[in-house]
């Protein structure tokens, strides 16, 4: 396989590099403020991750490319816009932009896992028909732990050094297999549990539209557009933090991808994008259906904000800024649907909102996240069932965290540990320090 020739190349470079950093143990890098232990740890430097960098003024950056640079450079497949979202995965992993062939080859490689197991499929129908998507999700992965290549190889003995090798292979038969145990849901949940096979042509983000039932070719370049952007957001995130760390256990990919999942499936994190068109709709029925005024949106935030509630799709615990994702999205609603009036409504709302928040005087971002553009798109195209838009992040942030654990065991890190204190003793402390 193309990919582990690669990464066989590059990992005992980065292994050496990792030394210099080790020699270095005893600097200091940071001051901890007792406000940022007892704020959520924001702005602590206490991880280490290279496959994505969020600066807070100009956000992402996928190995040091810009998301309009990974859209450009990335290989695309025929005369479509946007990338192969595997190129992104190659990327993500070895730091390079693959050539086609290369992309070609992970495709390949996926497909000989991309079937549904009976066994998969007998856990999801025996979920309760009300349960969440993400739910669903989350156990029909940590279902397929008993394929683990790599606890397999745990029990038989294999050595730190060789550990990336099982965890690059369950990474790919996991991600080959997402977009049918997602597309499975969204069918079984909303399509009369009718399923459509996968079309070996189509390329691993293309087939989940199609998997899906959406055979637009427009959405199939919004799929492979939003299963790139989605994808990684450096390792701080509720969901890339949580199987970073569930991994370092050495607990295999489908934990800690099951873990990660159940992470992301939060109001504040990834749900906020089933929250946000949510409220979108509301507010556009408030005022009868049609787009609302500036100053109607204006008090229809505020009375959010009034009632104790957060303007989802809203501020972000790094960024300073709109985030760029949202202008990747917003960039394609102006190609693709720029008089869709949910459209036209988040455009004014984007116009409106970061004032009022200003005005509010606590949020420390007032501007938009990738969250308050995603579901537009996917109502526009006929994805309506709000409740299963996490799925799709979900499947677009497994490239991210796998990439970012096959690194952990590549560089062994250790177990993640931090140490806590009671709520006394840490009182003390801050009272006790400058
Ligand atoms: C993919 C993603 O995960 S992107 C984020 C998706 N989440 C959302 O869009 C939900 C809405 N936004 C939020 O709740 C927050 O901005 C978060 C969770 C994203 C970040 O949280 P934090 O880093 O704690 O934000 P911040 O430091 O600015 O919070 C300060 C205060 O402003 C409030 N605030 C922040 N954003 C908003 C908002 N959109 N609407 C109303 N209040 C807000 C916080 O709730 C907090 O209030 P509190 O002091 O009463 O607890
Ligand atoms: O970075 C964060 O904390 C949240 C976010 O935008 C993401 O995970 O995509």
């Amino acid at each position: 396989m193309l990919l582990k020739e690669k990464l066989s190349a590059l990992i005992p470079q980065e292994r050496e590099a990792l030394k210099e950093i080790k020699a270095l143990a005893d600097k200091k890098v940071d001051e901890v403020k007792c406000g940022q232990v007892i704020g959520g740890m924001r702005g602590c430097k206490v991880l280490v991750c290279d496959t994505s960098y969020l600066d807070p003024y100009e956000g992402i950056r996928f190995r040091g490319y810009t998301i309009p640079e990974v859209q450009k450079l990335l290989p695309k497949p025929g005369e479509n816009d946007e990338p192969y979202p595997l190129g992104l995965w190659w990327l993500l992993l070895t730091g390079e932009i693959p050539t086609k062939e290369e992309v070609l080859s992970l495709e390949e490689e996926f497909k000989k896992y991309a079937y549904l197991p009976q066994y998969v499929i007998d856990v999801l129908r025996a979920m309760p028909a009300d349960s969440h998507p993400m739910a669903m999700f989350s156990t029909a992965i940590v279902a397929m732990e008993r394929e683990s290549q790599f606890r397999k190889r745990y029990d038989e003995g294999m050595t730190k050094a060789e550990m990336w090798e099982p965890m690059l292979e369950d990474s790919i038969r996991l991600l080959a297999r997402l977009p049918l145990i997602a597309a499975y849901i969204y069918r079984r949940k909303y399509k009369e549990d009718v399923h459509i096979p996968a079309d070996p042509n189509e390329d691993w983000g293309g087939n989940f539209a199609h998997m899906m039932g959406v055979e637009n070719p427009e959405y199939k370049n919004l799929m492979r557009l939003y299963l790139i952007l989605h994808s990684d957001h450096e390792s701080g995130n509720v969901s890339a933090h949580t199987g970073h760390l569930v991994a370092s256990a050495l607990s295999d990919v489908y934990y800690a991808i099951s873990a990660a999942m159940d992470g992301l499936a939060g109001p504040l994190h990834g749900l906020a994008n089933q929250e946000c068109l949510k409220w979108i709709l509301n507010l556009m029925d408030h005022f009868g259906g049609r787009t609302p005024t500036k100053e109607e949106i204006e008090k229809y935030a505020w009375d959010t904000l009034n009632s104790g509630r957060v303007i989802p799709g809203y501020g972000h615990a790094v960024l300073r800024k709109t985030d760029p994702r949202y202008t990747a999205q917003r960039e394609f609603a102006l190609k693709y649907l720029p008089d869709d009036p949910i459209f036209k409504t988040v455009s004014n709302i984007y116009e409106v909102v970061p004032e009022v928040l200003k005005q509010h005087g606590k949020a420390k971002n007032p501007w938009p996240n990738v969250d308050a553009h995603s579901g537009v798109l996917q109502y526009y195209y006929g994805v309506r069932e709000f409740d299963f838009y996490t799925v799709l992040f979900g499947v677009s942030r497994a490239l991210g965290i796998t990439a970012q654990i096959i690194w952990d065991r590549a560089l062994g890190y250790p177990i993640e540990r931090p140490k806590s204190v009671t709520r006394q003793m840490f009182k003390e402390l801050a009272e006790n320090a400058e």
